[in-house]
């Protein structure tokens, strides 16, 4: 049977080169595949319509060029459904954590000469509600902060502009009784931000969870354990250098599954999602080991 390969690409990432590595990729692409098919998201939503026709069409892998938003698009095309392409990506973006994760070049050009369809690595999904994500669940202020970033000033200035939009939420920090349900033990966590990787990488940020692997069937929880100003900002070197135990700032668990609400059910947290706003509290999380096979 031929083997056909869907690449879809982001014409909105990459800057000026993007045509360029367009170009490129589709070349690499026919030196292995028998039929190479490109597509332009134009808008939110495109990528995973575009993953999951492919992978309907029985393609045998799907490609996705452009920032880990439209990775994480591709991947929500995929997971969904029985039969899954082998999924491949070309970071096009300005933080690139899933690249960083799985050890593959952050030079685009690097990375598609390098391509190598000999070689594949299981990756684990999240699943948040009923959407999937493949890096990150980040609950509470400093996520907020990030949801308010213009996506104006996140072209402009990359990652400054979360550091400092965070920075100015550190400063007016706010708390929150979380209730959880962890692998089907209750935990009560009063804190400002609650993250959930899935892997090392988190924000650009290579070491947050060093002992994060990106197929270990595991979600990591790391919070902060604040109570005041002080105790947030003595965990912020923690948070930069990487989290690996629970400590006096910090606390860390492993799990398969929770469920995460407000004590106070009538107050409202929105989550971000691999970078994007995600679902209000309440939610559900899990993983789903191995779910995806991916090039790198
Ligand atoms: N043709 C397009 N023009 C403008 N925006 C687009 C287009 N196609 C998709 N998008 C938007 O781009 C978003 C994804 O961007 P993505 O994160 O992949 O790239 P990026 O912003 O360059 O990366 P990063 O966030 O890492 O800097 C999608 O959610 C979608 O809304």
């Amino acid at each position: 049977m031929k083997k056909r390969v869907l690449l879809i690409v982001n014409p909105s990432s990459g800057g000026e080169k993007a045509r360029s590595y367009e170009d490129l990729a589709r070349e690499k692409l026919e030196t292995i595949f028998d039929e190479v098919i490109v597509k332009h998201t134009e808008k939110s939503g495109d990528a995973t319509a575009f993953a999951r026709g492919a992978a309907e069409e029985n393609y045998h892998s799907v490609f996705v060029m452009g920032g880990d938003g439209t990775v994480n698009e591709g991947i929500n095309g995929l997971a969904e459904l029985e039969n899954r392409p082998n999924f491949g990506f070309f970071p096009l973006g300005t933080v690139n954590d899933l690249a960083r994760a799985l050890g593959m070049p952050l030079d685009p050009e690097k990375a598609i000469n390098q391509l190598d369809i000999a070689k594949t690595k299981p990756l684990d999904i999240g699943k948040i509600n009923d959407h999937y994500f493949m890096n990150v669940v980040a609950i509470g202020t400093l996520p907020e902060a990030i949801n308010n970033v213009e996506s104006e000033e996140k072209t402009k200035w990359g990652k400054l502009a979360y550091f400092i939009s965070g920075l100015k939420e550190v400063m007016t920090t706010h708390f929150y009784d979380f209730q959880l349900m962890i692998d089907g033990e209750e935990l009560a966590i009063k804190s400002s931000t609650l993250v959930i990787g899935l892997t090392n990488s988190i924000g650009g940020f290579e070491n947050m969870l060093p002992h994060a692997k990106v197929d270990d069937g595991m979600l990591h929880l790391i919070y902060l354990k604040d109570s005041s100003l002080v105790d947030t900002l003595k965990a912020v070197p923690e948070l930069v250098t990487g989290v690996s135990d629970a400590s006096q700032n910090v606390g860390y668990l492993t799990f398969k599954e929770a469920k995460i609400t407000l004590a106070d059910s009538k107050a409202e947290l929105s989550t971000n999602v691999d970078g994007d706003e995600g679902a209000s509290l309440p939610i559900s999380v899990k993983v789903l080991p191995s779910h995806v096979t991916v090039y790198a």
